[in-house]
């Protein structure tokens, strides 16, 4: 059964009368992309009577109001039928705990769609991360990183194509964890078989999906003989009823190493893993293309999903028009995929491509000169 079909069948019954944009789309041709080469999953937006959508936009902390004007610009020059709803998601105190306010909840719900800046987590004390909240509040159970080598931005790995699905709702971020007595805490890392048989459902008919022939789960099951056997265990269950799809794993410390020296044996693959695993491993794999400003992720639910780069705030540039928008240009490119809304899609997307090709309008972290708004700017002369 299709992910649409899957997804479809769950929607409330107040929202069928709007036109969803995936239900179109499952009837297209996907266009080839740099995050996703064909549908990813779910559906997305609801048109709206004026035939645009509408769809969440939270710019984030840091970096984020900076790289979310850039993607407002590039979108109004490129007339994607899109429009913002700006959402707050400042955290409140709800019976003591951190929680999203409800308005930004209700954004979400009704748009099924978010493109979402980075959200800073205080170190140690303080909120928990809003990030987390968010997969958790939406139950946006698998979370796609891809990571593909830039045509014309050289770096020492060439024709790198990974793709990496993290498990987004429990595991080592469960966020249950004790004082036990003074100088011991524990922290517990939850795995249930309901949650890893869904993303690892996903990962094979992702991996059907874009045409890629294995899939891979990333554990340490020689260790967390339980939790990560439980996962692995499952992945074997789950192959069976892939048969076109080849199954293996892999130790987690020894995947860091053979891809750190050769990248290429992994583009045949989806790499599937528990929370943890995938947060690290993903930013590993960004730094074998040129950094974070480069990665995309959508974190998919059966219902809504939220599309956001890898990376974080970045205070350590914020308010200088260094950060590069092309992590968060690339997730929304991810997102208008999901939508169905392919041409628009393709249409940045080569922009953005011509334009790090071209290389005269780079910003500092790919060692060119350019600030943030000049390389919008670039990006959107292109789109001519
Ligand atoms: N999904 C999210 O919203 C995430 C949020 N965070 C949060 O972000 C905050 C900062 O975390 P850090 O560890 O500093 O990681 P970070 O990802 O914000 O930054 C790491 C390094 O990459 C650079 N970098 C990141 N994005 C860039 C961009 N678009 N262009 C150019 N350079 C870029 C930064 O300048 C920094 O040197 C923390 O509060 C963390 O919890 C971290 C990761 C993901
Ligand atoms: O929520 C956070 O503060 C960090 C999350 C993170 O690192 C990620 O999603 O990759
Ligand atoms: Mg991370």
């Amino acid at each position: 059964m299709s992910l649409l079909r899957t997804a479809s069948r769950q929607l409330a019954p107040s929202r069928q009368p709007f036109i969803r944009a995936g239900a179109v789309a499952a009837q297209q041709p996907w266009n080839r992309g740099y995050a996703t080469e064909k549908k990813i999953g779910g559906f997305g937006g609801q048109k709206q009577a004026n035939g645009k959508y509408l769809v969440s936009l939270i710019e984030g902390d840091g970096i984020g109001p900076e790289i979310s004007q850039s993607i407002k610009d590039i979108y109004a020059a490129a007339d994607v039928p899109i429009e913002w709803e700006p959402v707050d998601v400042n955290p409140i105190l709800k019976d003591g705990k951190t929680a999203i306010p409800d308005a930004a909840i209700e954004s979400i719900k009704r748009n099924l769609v978010a493109l979402k800046g980075p959200l800073a987590t205080p170190i140690g004390k303080g909120h928990v991360s809003l990030n987390l909240t968010l997969r958790r509040t939406f139950n946006l159970f698998a979370n796609v990183r891809p990571c593909k080598s830039i045509a014309g931005y050289k770096t020492p790995y060439d024709g790198v194509d990974t793709v990496l699905i993290r498990e987004n709702t429990e595991g080592e971020y469960s966020g249950i964890e004790h004082h036990v007595v003074d100088g011991v805490v524990q922290s517990i890392k939850l795995i249930t078989r309901a949650a890893s048989e869904r993303v690892l459902r996903y990962a094979f008919q992702y991996a059907e999906s874009i045409g890629k022939k294995k899939v891979r789960v990333v554990h340490k099951a020689t260790i967390m003989k339980q939790s990560d056997g439980l996962f692995l265990d499952l992945g074997l269950e789950l192959s069976k009823q892939f048969p076109n799809i080849q199954f293996d794993s892999e130790l987690l410390d020894n995947t860091c190493l053979n891809i750190v020296t050769d990248p290429t044996p992994y583009n045949d693959k989806v790499l599937v893993m528990p929370n943890l695993y995938g947060d690290i491993l993903s930013d590993m794999c960004a730094g074998l293309i040129g950094g974070l400003g480069l990665t995309p992720s959508g974190n998919i639910g059966d219902e809504c999903s939220i599309f956001e780069a890898v990376h974080g705030s970045a205070p350590d540039i914020q308010g200088k028009a260094l950060a590069n928008p092309t992590a968060l240009l690339f997730s929304s490119i991810m997102m208008l995929q999901h939508m169905g809304l392919n041409e628009h899609a393709a249409k940045i997307q080569k922009a953005a491509f011509d334009t790090l090709a071209q290389g005269k309008y780079l910003t500092g972290d790919l060692g060119g000169k350019a600030k943030t708004h000049e390389y919008a700017g670039a990006i959107i002369d292109n789109l001519k």
